[in-house]
């Protein structure tokens, strides 16, 4: 029974395509790209009673030197079919697409997500990124990369253009009088008009209104620009922050800013990344985790991951026994090709050899295994339970994206053991109670016209 006295917990489930986090070696590990992975996961979250089914977007490649990562290949289809094909092999749970706002034209983005919302009753959500992959725009004719003001600037006019396409469509246009001949009540239903300084556009929008109105947005993003954006324009957070503390931290910023932006906390949901170890023992639980890590790092991984910290070839030394003794290389263009890095490489390095030399001049592989790629919630089912449970109910976060290092099979035991749990505890509902993702989430449909604070304008 859900407990009115309780937060309910939204989940959704993810699958963020091949990279070191998943084991594409593993027993219980299909392919990346079949249908049937997908299937199995969106199919296992709605028996969980999950909220959403979530892909991530990988547009580029990652090069390591002169090599590519075959993982990636192989582990980002195109999102818009995939969800496309979920919503006929599904009845419930929503679909969220992870779309770029830097390469895509609203008339474009808003036909997808509005046909996505047709074609599933109401399901449709599309999380808005900018991009961290700088490379990324290279593949495309117009908009390339863009530094992180204008991408904002780029995102929030898309996302305002693409809801004024949204609802350029009134509820009651379509009449379908087969008697009278009459379809269409109004001939200037769809006509927009957008004069702004990222697009310059004016016609007559293609799609009816779709079941939500407006397909639930999404942001993931955590500068002060995307908070802001986020906290002005989304519904909901995908976060990155799964450490209690700096959830909760994130979580009071964000309904600050949130309430700055004219709406009411609690208004934009935040549901952070994070994935489960379950065992019958706490013991065993964390052995497995151990396991997993040990698998995670493997010397091919590792060396990537060294190389995009030293942004230097490393292949004459051992990973496994030292830490490489030479300095990062903070002259050249990047070695890997992959995420834009943020921190400072001479610190990052600085700190592995710290940690290697207080515990016994551990190898590179070692330091890794011990200090990165932790689990987040390890233990029983009623221990995982529990934390999740605590961590909506004191507010580090509304819910959570659920993810496991094996897909398509990991999630199983997720649904299995831990959400009759949840249930139990009132946290999580036994059954749909919405037809729409935004009725499920709770949010409701924003009236038509409305608009949003312009950040960037
Ligand atoms: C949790 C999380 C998930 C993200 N997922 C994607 C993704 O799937 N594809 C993508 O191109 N960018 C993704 N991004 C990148 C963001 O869109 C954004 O460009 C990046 O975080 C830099 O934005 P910022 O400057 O606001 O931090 C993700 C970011 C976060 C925090």
């Amino acid at each position: 029974m859900t407990d009115p006295n309780k937060k309910q917990i939204i989940l959704a489930a993810y699958v963020g395509g091949v990279n070191e986090h998943t084991l594409w070696e593993a027993p219980g590990a299909g392919s990346q790209i079949e249908f049937d992975t997908f299937r199995h996961v969106a199919q296992t979250a709605e028996r969980g009673k999950f909220d959403y089914f979530f892909l991530a977007e990988g547009l580029a490649v990652r090069q390591h030197g002169d090599d590519f990562f075959d993982h990636d290949i192989v582990g980002r289809p195109d999102t818009l079919p995939v969800l496309a094909s979920i919503a006929a092999v599904t009845e419930h749970i929503g679909l969220v697409g992870t779309i770029n706002s830097t390469f895509n034209e609203p008339f474009e983005l808003a036909r997808e997500f509005a046909s996505l919302d047709h074609l599933s009753g109401g399901r449709a959500g599309w999380n808005v990124v900018t991009s961290f992959d700088a490379f990324t725009g290279a593949n495309f004719r117009k908009g390339g990369y863009l530094d992180r003001d204008q991408r904002y600037q780029r995102a929030e006019e898309t996302v305002r253009t693409v809801k004024e396409l949204w609802d350029s469509w009134p509820e009651d246009a379509i009449v379908a009088d087969k008697a009278s001949g009459t379809f269409i009540r109004d001939a200037s239903v769809g006509a927009f008009e957008h004069h702004g300084q990222q697009f310059d556009i004016s016609g007559r929008f293609t799609v009816p209104r779709s079941p939500q109105g407006r397909p639930v947005i999404v942001q993931a993003g955590v500068s002060p620009d995307g908070r802001n954006f986020a906290a002005a324009n989304a519904d909901l957070i995908f976060s990155p922050f799964r450490d209690r503390e700096a959830a909760a931290a994130f979580h009071a910023d964000i309904n600050k800013r949130v309430v700055k932006w004219g709406r009411q906390r609690g208004d934009v949901k935040i549901v952070p990344s994070v994935n489960f170890v379950l065992a019958d023992s706490t013991a065993e639980a964390r052995e497995k985790e151990a396991e997993i890590r040990q698998q995670t790092f493997t010397p091919k991984t590792v060396r990537v991951l060294a190389e995009q910290i030293w942004n230097r070839d490393l292949s004459d030394f051992d990973l496994e026994s030292e830490i490489p003794p030479v300095e990062p290389d903070l002259e050249s263009g990047r070695f890997v090709n992959g995420r834009t890095y943020h921190t400072d490489r001479n610190t990052d390095v600085a700190q592995l050899r710290e940690y290697s030399q207080a515990h016994g001049g551990l190898g590179l592989r070692d330091v890794f295994i011990a200090t990165r790629g932790r689990s987040d919630f390890v233990g029983t089912p009623a221990e995982v339970a529990q934390a999740l449970d605590d961590f909506v109910q004191e507010d580090a976060s509304d819910g959570f994206v659920v993810g496991n290092s094996v897909v398509p099979s990991g999630l199983d035991e997720f649904v299995d053991s831990v959400v009759p749990l949840l249930q139990e505890r009132g946290s999580l509902r036994e059954d749909y109670d919405g037809t729409t993702l935004r009725s499920n989430l709770g949010i409701p449909v924003p009236e038509r016209g409305s608009t949003t604070p312009a950040i960037y304008a």
